[in-house]
């Protein structure tokens, strides 16, 4: 499981490990860099394995975030290693013809170290001077070790290391590696074949100073490929905040437990393909020291949340089943984004859904979802909802499961009233979406505390610009701390609440959250936001619970998305619509 902490939780998971668990610091450190190692040789044979089809050096595609390479963007240490037990002909197609290192009969040197040609290789090691350069030291033994050239590059003088760190250094120099100190000796990066950042970690505040800046720009301009240690350095590990300057790693190797900066952008994106090794701290005390943040995979699903991801049904289920759906949402201008929404539902597995919509419009959607059920708010004539039309819907949702309101619903004079009566007055499970949200957030910033905890769940689902309407405060502040601030709010607020856009952040009232990853910039498409509003209102009304139907549904509208996009060959093509269609 891919627990996901802050700067100050690893801390003290790490603190709990050496100082409750007597494991000692020096061990987490060895299994640091010697992960680090590994990664850089895994790196170097994917190298020589491009070389050998195609001549073009180092692999492209790595750095991408393409809908394939998603799912092996953030990986957990060991899967996926093509060299861990298998038959010793695996090995071969890995080191290369000819090649014998490693080969002695049946016995074979440390597997984990092995490449062909070692001594084509020469890596810089960029040494900070915390635990982060104590890791890249480690790493640089191992990478000597198995026969690779590097050198040592200082940020700081050598003497500024303490502790463990101190400990590699000295280690290190009895060992002969070379080191060059920067500011003293001149690095030329054009010399090397690859970097490891080992500058700074989670102990890492604000911009890069000085030579740590100056080495991050070389490190960049070089075009070579970087593995990063634990984070790229120049990353705020708690927001995935990037400052001036900042590494944009090829891989990092993330040790022990996911960092918040690697699984939001921009940080996602300057980390690269993310590989999270294990180095002796259990994981499973990541939520004993601060919030619980999860990656949102099929295992949390099947098992923390326990969602039935196969939706099997039960063979004499019937429609009633499967709960009825009230949907409270377009106006004459956006009678589309009702549509997209209803039609989500159905394909979401409710049994039935009713779209209640102003009267004037109805005559004008008669027979576009067949499946659908209609119900005209009175409207004046106007194709705009009012605030006499709660009452209407409150009595609607008496024999509905579920209410959903807010895509093309628009604004409307008395609309936040109209809103708190359906919070307040019905006990049935509701969702909040676009416009509703922008009438929750004229309530100001307590609105949903003011209004009161609802009995039934009430999930919310922003985009980052309704996000900051809730939270009064601009989209940009919004984005810089996305899971903090969506944490905070569905504590605070006492709701679930989705916050959308590339690595939704799903968040409950008990403080966890979980971090979705399925899905692609082709979803950047008007209406697929509604088009989630009606799969959640639909799993909410065939039982599942607030958490679920929030979880699940963002990864099912991201899931039905990828399969969408690759009918149609195109993400860019997209539309809300395809999404429903490949659910
Ligand atoms: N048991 C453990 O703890 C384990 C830890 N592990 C590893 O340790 C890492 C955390 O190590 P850490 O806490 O020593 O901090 P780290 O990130 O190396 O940097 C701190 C140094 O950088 C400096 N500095 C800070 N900001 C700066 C800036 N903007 N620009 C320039 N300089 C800046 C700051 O100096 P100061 O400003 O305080 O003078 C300080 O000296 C972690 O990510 C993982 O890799 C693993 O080995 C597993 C076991
Ligand atoms: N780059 C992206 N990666 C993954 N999902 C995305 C990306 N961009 C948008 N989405 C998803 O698409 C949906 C867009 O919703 P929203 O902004 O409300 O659009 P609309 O209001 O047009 O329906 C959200 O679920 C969001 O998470
Ligand atoms: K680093």
């Amino acid at each position: 499981m891919l627990f996901i902490v802050t700067a100050d939780q690893m801390r003290a998971v790490d603190e709990y490990t050496i100082q409750q668990l007597g494991i000692p610091a020096a061990s987490l450190m060895e299994n640091a860099g010697r992960a680090i190692a590994e990664e850089v040789i895994k790196l170097c044979r994917e190298g020589q394995e491009d070389g050998r089809r195609d001549d073009r050096g180092w692999g492209e595609g790595d750095h991408a975030d393409s809908d394939e390479a998603r799912h092996r963007n953030i990986a957990e240490g060991g899967g996926g290693w093509p060299d861990r037990g298998q038959p010793k002909e695996a090995w071969r197609a890995h080191t290369g013809p000819g090649d014998r290192i490693g080969y002695g009969g049946d016995i074979i040197a440390d597997p984990a170290l092995v490449m062909a040609h070692p001594g084509d290789q020469h890596w810089y090691m960029l040494i900070g001077k915390g635990n982060n350069g104590g890791d890249g030291l480690v790493a640089a033994r191992h990478l000597v070790e198995a026969g690779l050239g590097v050198t040592l590059v200082y940020a700081d003088a050598p003497e500024a290391l303490r502790g463990e760190a101190a400990v590699q250094r000295d280690a290190a120099a009895k060992l002969g590696i070379p080191a060059v100190v920067h500011g003293r000796e001149a690095v030329d990066f054009s010399r090397c074949t690859g970097i490891v950042d080992a500058l700074l970690g989670t102990g890492s505040r604000g911009a890069p100073r000085g030579a740590y800046a100056a080495l991050i720009r070389a490190a960049n301009d070089s075009g070579k490929p970087v593995v990063s240690a634990d984070v790229p350095s120049g990353l705020d590990a708690d927001t995935g905040e990037v400052y001036e300057p900042c590494i944009e790693a090829r891989v990092t190797v993330c040790l022990a437990l996911l960092k918040r900066g690697l699984v939001q952008y921009p940080g996602a994106s300057a980390a690269g393909r993310i590989v999270v090794r294990a180095i002796g701290i259990p994981a499973r005390l990541a939520p004993e020291h601060g919030p619980s943040v999860r990656l949102l995979t099929d295992e949390v699903l099947r098992g923390a949340l326990r969602v039935d991801t196969g939706r099997r049904r039960a063979p004499d289920g019937h429609k009633g089943t499967y709960g009825h759906v009230l949907l409270a949402a377009g106006s004459m201008p956006m009678s589309g984004a009702g549509l997209l929404s209803a039609k989500a539902a159905l394909r979401a597995g409710c049994g039935l859904a009713t779209w209640a919509l102003p009267a004037a419009l109805l005559p004008h959607v008669i027979g576009t979802v067949p499946e659908l059920m209609l119900a005209a708010a009175a409207d004046g004539n106007s194709g705009e909802w009012n605030a006499a039309s709660a009452a209407a819907v409150l009595r609607l949702a008496e024999s509905r499961d579920v209410l959903a309101t807010g895509p093309g619903l628009g604004r409307f004079e008395g609309d936040t009233d109209w809103l708190r009566r359906l919070w307040q007055q019905t006990d049935r499970p509701l969702v909040i979406d676009a416009d509703a949200l922008n009438m929750l957030a004229d309530a100001g910033p307590d609105g949903p505390r003011i209004w009161g905890q609802r009995s039934a769940a009430t999930i919310l689902t922003p985009h980052p610009g309704e996000m900051g309407r809730l939270l009064r405060m601009s989209t940009p502040e919004v984005q810089r701390d996305r899971i903090g601030h969506a944490a905070r709010y569905a504590r605070e607020q006492g709701v679930t609440l989705v916050l959308k856009g590339a690595r939704t952040v799903i968040a409950t009232p008990s403080g966890e959250a979980y971090i979705n990853t399925t899905g692609h910039a082709g979803m950047a498409t008007g209406g697929a936001g509604d088009v989630l509003t009606g799969i959640i209102a639909g799993l909410l009304a065939q039982g599942l619970g607030a958490e679920q139907a929030a979880a699940f549904g963002v990864y099912l509208h991201g899931q039905a998305a990828e399969r969408a996009a690759l009918r149609r060959g195109d993400p860019s093509s997209l539309l809300a619509g395809d999404i429903i269609d490949a659910l």
